[in-house]
C-alpha cells in the first residue's frame, strides 16, 4: 500500500494503540449507556453497534475520515445524477427508482421513464396473477422461471425467498442461473410448459450463461409442445438491449426496459424485480420500493452519529483497514434470509473489491472483506468454533426479525436467543479461571482448551418483521454503505472490470474444449482441457 491520503488514517492508527487491549465488556460494565447510545435506529431498521471494539474517540476519528474524504459529497453527487461511475461515463441512479416521482433524482425525465414502466410491469404483474395471461393452451400461468445471473438473479431469488410467505397461492416463482445444465434440468423437470412463463433477465443480453439457459427454455417449450408462435405467451425479457432481446425473438412489447444508469447489482429494484413483483403484487412490490426510498432518505438527511449507512460502513473500515480483518461474516438468524449472503457478496465485493482509485493511483488501504455467511442457527455448528477460539478476528453483522414468519413462536423465541447469545459470548469470552474451574482439579490440562478470548466484535441489526418494506430499507443500507467505503477508498463502486479477464479466457478454452481453439494455453490448463475432452469424448 502506497502512502495515506488522509490525515484521520494516522490519527486512527495512533488511536487503535490506545485501546486494542481494551475489553468491550468492561466498557459496558463501567458506563451504563453504552448500549442504549450505540443503538440507533432509521427506517424501520435498528442497529446495535455497542458491541464493537471502539469508543466514542473512535466515531469521532471515523467521523472525520468520512469528512475528509468528501463522502456527503459523493452521496450527493450519486442522487443528483451525476455521473459517478465515472469509468463507464454513467450515472448509478438506483435511489431514482424507488423515489416518489416528485423526488425526480436524476430529473423528470428520468422519473417519467421509471413510472412509465412500473406502470407496463404493474399491468402485465396483474394479469399473470389474476390468470388473465394464457400459456398456448389457453391455461393460466402456474409457474414463473427466471433466468439471469448475478445482479440479474441474486436480488430477486434473495427477495422472493425472503418474502415467501407473501406470496400468490397460484403461482410460484423459480431461479435459473447457473451455466452447469444440472439447475435447469432440475428446475424445468416438475414443470408443465403449457402454465410456465420465462423472465429472461439481462442488462447486457448478452451473458454466456443467461443465453444458453434461455435458449435451453426456449427448446422446452417447443419440445413440449408449445407452437412457435406462441412462444411470445411464455416469453418476457428485461434488459437495457431491446434489439438483442427482439433477435432472441422475445415480442418487443414483452420487453421491460432497464437503463444503462442501473447497475446490475443495484437492479432489483428495476424491472429486474419483475419477478418479486410477480411473488408479491405490485403493491407489495411499492411497499418494497419505499422501505428502500425511507433508509435513502435517512442516508441523506441524517447526521453522522445516527446514520446507519455511515455507521456500518465506517465500523466496517475501522476491521477492515486500522484491525485488518481480512473477513466480514453475515450471520442472518432468519431462514426467509437465507440468501441475503450471497446477494451481499455480490454487492460488496464486486463493487468494492478493487485496487485502483478514481484518480488511477494505487489504494493506501486494503478494500472490500471477503464477505462470507449462512443462516443462524446452521452457521452455529458448523464455523463458529473458529469464530469463539481461531485466532483470526472476524467482525460480524448478526441480523434478525423479532416477529416470525412461521406460527411456530415456540422455534422464534429459541432462534433470538441463540442470536442474542452469541453476539454476548463472543464478547464476553472465558478466562483461564473460569475454564479452570469448569474443567475441574482432576482434568487441569483441559483448561486451555475452554477458554475463549472474547473481544470478538459484532454489530445486531433488528427489524420488527420482516415485510417488504423492512426487507428494502434493509437491502437499501448495505447499498449506501457500499458507497461511503468506496468513497472513503477513492474507487468506483459501479464498475466491474475484474470479471472480464475471465470471460475473455473462458471463450478460448470453451474453443479449444471442442477443439476448435488456438491452443494458445499454459502446461497446466492445457493438461485440463485434454483430460476433459478425453473423457467427453470431443
Ligand atoms: O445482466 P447481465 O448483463 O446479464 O449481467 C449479469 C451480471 O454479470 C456481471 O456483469 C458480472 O459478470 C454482473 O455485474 C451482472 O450483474
Amino acid at each position: 500500500m502506497t502512502e495515506k491520503r488522509y490525515a484521520a488514517w494516522t490519527a486512527l492508527a495512533e488511536h487503535y494503540e490506545t485501546i486494542r487491549d481494551a475489553r468491550v465488556s468492561e466498557w459496558f460494565a463501567n458506563d451504563a449507556e453504552r448500549a442504549r447510545r450505540m443503538t440507533v435506529e432509521g427506517a424501520g431498521v435498528t442497529l446495535d453497534f455497542s458491541k464493537n471494539r471502539l469508543n466514542s474517540e473512535t466515531l469521532q476519528l471515523l467521523s472525520a475520515l468520512a469528512d475528509e474524504a468528501g463522502v456527503a459529497a459523493r452521496r450527493d453527487a450519486m442522487f443528483a445524477g451525476e455521473k459517478v461511475n465515472v469509468t463507464e461515463d454513467r450515472a448509478a441512479l438506483h435511489v431514482a427508482l424507488r423515489a416518489p416521482r416528485d423526488a425526480a433524482y436524476g430529473g423528470a425525465e428520468i422519473a417519467a421513464a421509471v413510472a412509465a414502466e412500473k406502470d407496463k410491469m404493474r399491468a402485465f404483474a396483474e394479469r399473470v396473477r389474476n390468470g388473465a395471461w394464457q400459456g398456448y393452451s389457453g391455461e393460466r400461468i402456474r409457474d414463473v422461471v427466471n433466468i439471469g445471473i448475478g445482479g440479474s438473479d441474486l436480488g430477486p431469488k434473495m427477495v422472493c425467498h425472503a418474502l415467501a410467505e407473501h406470496g400468490h397461492p397460484d403461482l410460484k416463482v423459480h431461479f435459473v442461473s447457473n451455466v452447469d445444465g444440472t439447475e435447469i434440468s432440475r428446475v424445468l423437470a416438475g414443470l408443465n410448459p403449457a402454465t410456465t412463463l420465462g423472465i429472461i433477465v439481462s442488462k447486457t443480453f448478452t451473458t454466456q450463461e443467461t443465453m444458453t439457459n434461455a435458449r435451453t427454455l426456449r427448446d422446452w417449450f417447443t419440445a413440449g409442445g408449445c407452437p412457435e408462435q406462441a412462444l411470445h405467451r411464455h416469453f418476457v425479457g428485461v434488459s437495457a438491449n431491446t434489439p438483442e432481446v427482439v433477435r432472441f425473438g422475445i415480442a418487443e412489447e414483452n420487453v421491460f426496459e432497464m437503463w444503462d444508469w442501473v447497475g446490475g447489482r443495484y437492479s432489483l429494484w428495476s424491472a429486474v424485480g419483475l419477478s418479486i413483483m410477480l411473488q408479491i403484487g405490485p403493491d407489495g412490490f411499492d411497499a418494497l420500493l419505499s422501505g428502500a426510498h425511507a433508509m435513502d432518505r435517512h442516508f441523506v438527511e441524517t447526521p453522522f452519529a445516527r446514520n446507519l449507512p455511515m455507521l456500518l460502513a465506517l465500523i466496517g473500515i475501522w476491521y477492515r483497514d486500522v484491525f485488518n480483518a481480512q473477513s466480514l461474516l453475515v450471520a442472518p438468524y432468519s431462514e426467509a434470509l437465507h440468501y441475503l449472503p450471497s446477494y451481499l457478496q455480490q454487492l460488496e465485493m464486486e463493487s468494492n473489491g478493487k485496487s485502483a482509485r478514481l484518480d488511477g493511483r494505487p489504494v493506501t488501504e486494503p478494500t472490500a472483506a471477503v464477505l462470507w455467511g449462512e443462516p443462524g442457527t446452521n452457521g452455529q455448528h458448523a464455523f463458529f468454533q473458529m469464530l469463539h477460539q481461531g485466532p483470526t478476528l472476524v467482525p460480524i453483522d448478526f441480523i434478525a426479525a423479532l416477529r416470525p414468519e412461521s406460527a411456530l413462536v415456540d422455534h422464534h423465541v429459541k432462534l433470538l436467543a441463540n442470536c442474542f447469545a452469541q453476539s454476548e459470548a463472543l464478547m464476553v469470552g472465558r478466562s483461564l479461571d473460569e475454564a479452570k474451574r469448569i474443567a475441574g482439579p482432576d482434568r487441569p490440562e483441559l483448561a486451555p482448551a475452554l477458554v475463549f478470548p472474547g473481544n470478538r466484535p459484532s454489530n445486531t441489526l433488528l427489524v420488527d418483521a420482516l415485510t417488504p418494506i423492512t426487507l428494502g430499507a434493509l437491502i437499501a443500507l448495505y447499498e449506501h454503505k457500499v458507497l461511503v467505503q468506496a468513497a472513503v477508498w477513492g474507487i468506483n463502486p459501479f464498475d466491474q472490470y475484474g470479471v472480464e479477464l475471465g470471460k475473455v479466457l473462458g471463450k478460448a478454452v470453451e474453443a479449444d474444449l471442442r477443439g476448435q481453439g488456438e491452443d494458445k494455453h499454459d502446461a497446466s490448463t492445457r493438461a485440463l482441457i485434454a483430460r476433459a475432452r478425453a473423457v467427453l469424448g470431443l
